[in-house]
């Protein structure tokens, strides 16, 4: 069957993400896979709405990175459906589900010689004919793209000689000229000094907001997040809950997740303190 051409223009934006009864984790391994799958988290409904930023907080090793990847379809789920708007993303061919979700991972890898230029290109390789060139729209996608996140002066440069957080500038440029219906980004701040986290968080929350689209984070860092004032989706303390991260900030969502013998959430200062 033959598989239309994608372009920017013909996606709609504005739908939101919905994961529906999705169960993650591992298959099982053992002797010819025998043993049960290792689920993480079990029966989610969640949805990222569109023109939010929602952050995936929780405590290490609840499943934050496995939860994203598995929506991404980098990993397959155990169970259940993750749509953007009425379309099933994880049924898609992966070219057609790259054309309406980008993901930006932490994980490294060997540049080469590629330059600033070349990573953000490969962004509209989903919307591309086979052996075509860049057309104008290509062009605009990606000046676009550079111009969020101030990445011109990095054009040139290798990517092998770029500092962690120049690299992930470039890595964010490459998934917004993808022009995606949905952005999905795993610890995107890990590698940013204190004023640049704070600056991402805001031009994601700008991004979502002018081209209507769900933006879903992973982050270690809640009170950052509780800053930024967007959605969460919390891990912890047994449940997954969601909403304005001001609100689960203030009903003891975040203390019920995050709290340890030694350390409590302080709604009032909106920070962690020692007890
Ligand atoms: N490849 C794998 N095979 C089996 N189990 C795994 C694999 N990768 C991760 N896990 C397990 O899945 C669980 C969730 O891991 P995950 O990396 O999703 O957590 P996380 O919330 O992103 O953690 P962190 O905050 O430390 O980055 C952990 O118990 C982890 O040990």
């Amino acid at each position: 069957m033959a598989v239309p051409e994608l372009t920017g223009e013909d996606l709609a934006t504005g739908a939101d993400l919905t994961v529906t009864d999705v169960t993650v984790g591992y298959p099982g391994s053992g002797l010819g896979g025998r043993r049960s799958p290792a689920v993480v988290l079990r029966d989610l409904n969640l949805t990222a709405r569109a023109g939010r930023v929602t952050v995936l907080l929780g405590a290490n090793g609840c499943g934050k990175s496995t939860l994203l990847r598995s929506i991404a379809g980098l990993q397959p789920v155990l169970g259940g459906t993750v749509r953007l708007g009425v379309q099933d993303l994880l049924a898609l061919p992966p070219r057609e589900r790259a054309a309406r979700l980008a993901v930006v991972l932490t994980d490294r890898f060997d540049p080469g010689l590629l330059r600033g230029a070349d990573v953000v290109e490969l962004g509209r390789y989903p919307h591309r004919r086979p052996a075509g060139g860049l057309r104008p729209a290509d062009r605009e996608a990606i000046d676009t793209a550079v111009a969020a996140v101030r990445a011109a002066h990095l054009l040139e440069r290798p990517l092998a000689r770029m500092s962690d957080g120049q690299r992930q500038r470039i890595l964010i440029a490459r998934a917004l000229a993808q022009q995606p219906g949905a952005l999905l980004l795993d610890e995107p701040t890990a590698f940013l000094d204190a004023p640049a986290r704070l600056e991402l968080l805001a031009v994601l929350g700008r991004i979502a907001a002018q081209r209507s689209i769900p933006v879903l984070v992973t982050s270690h860092d809640v009170e950052l997040a509780v800053r930024a004032d967007g959605d969460a989706w919390l891990i912890g303390g047994g449940r997954t809950v969601s909403g304005p991260l001001r609100e689960l900030a203030a009903d003891g969502s975040i203390a019920a997740a995050f709290d340890t013998p030694a350390v409590e959430w302080d709604a009032d200062g909106a920070r962690f303190r020692l007890r």
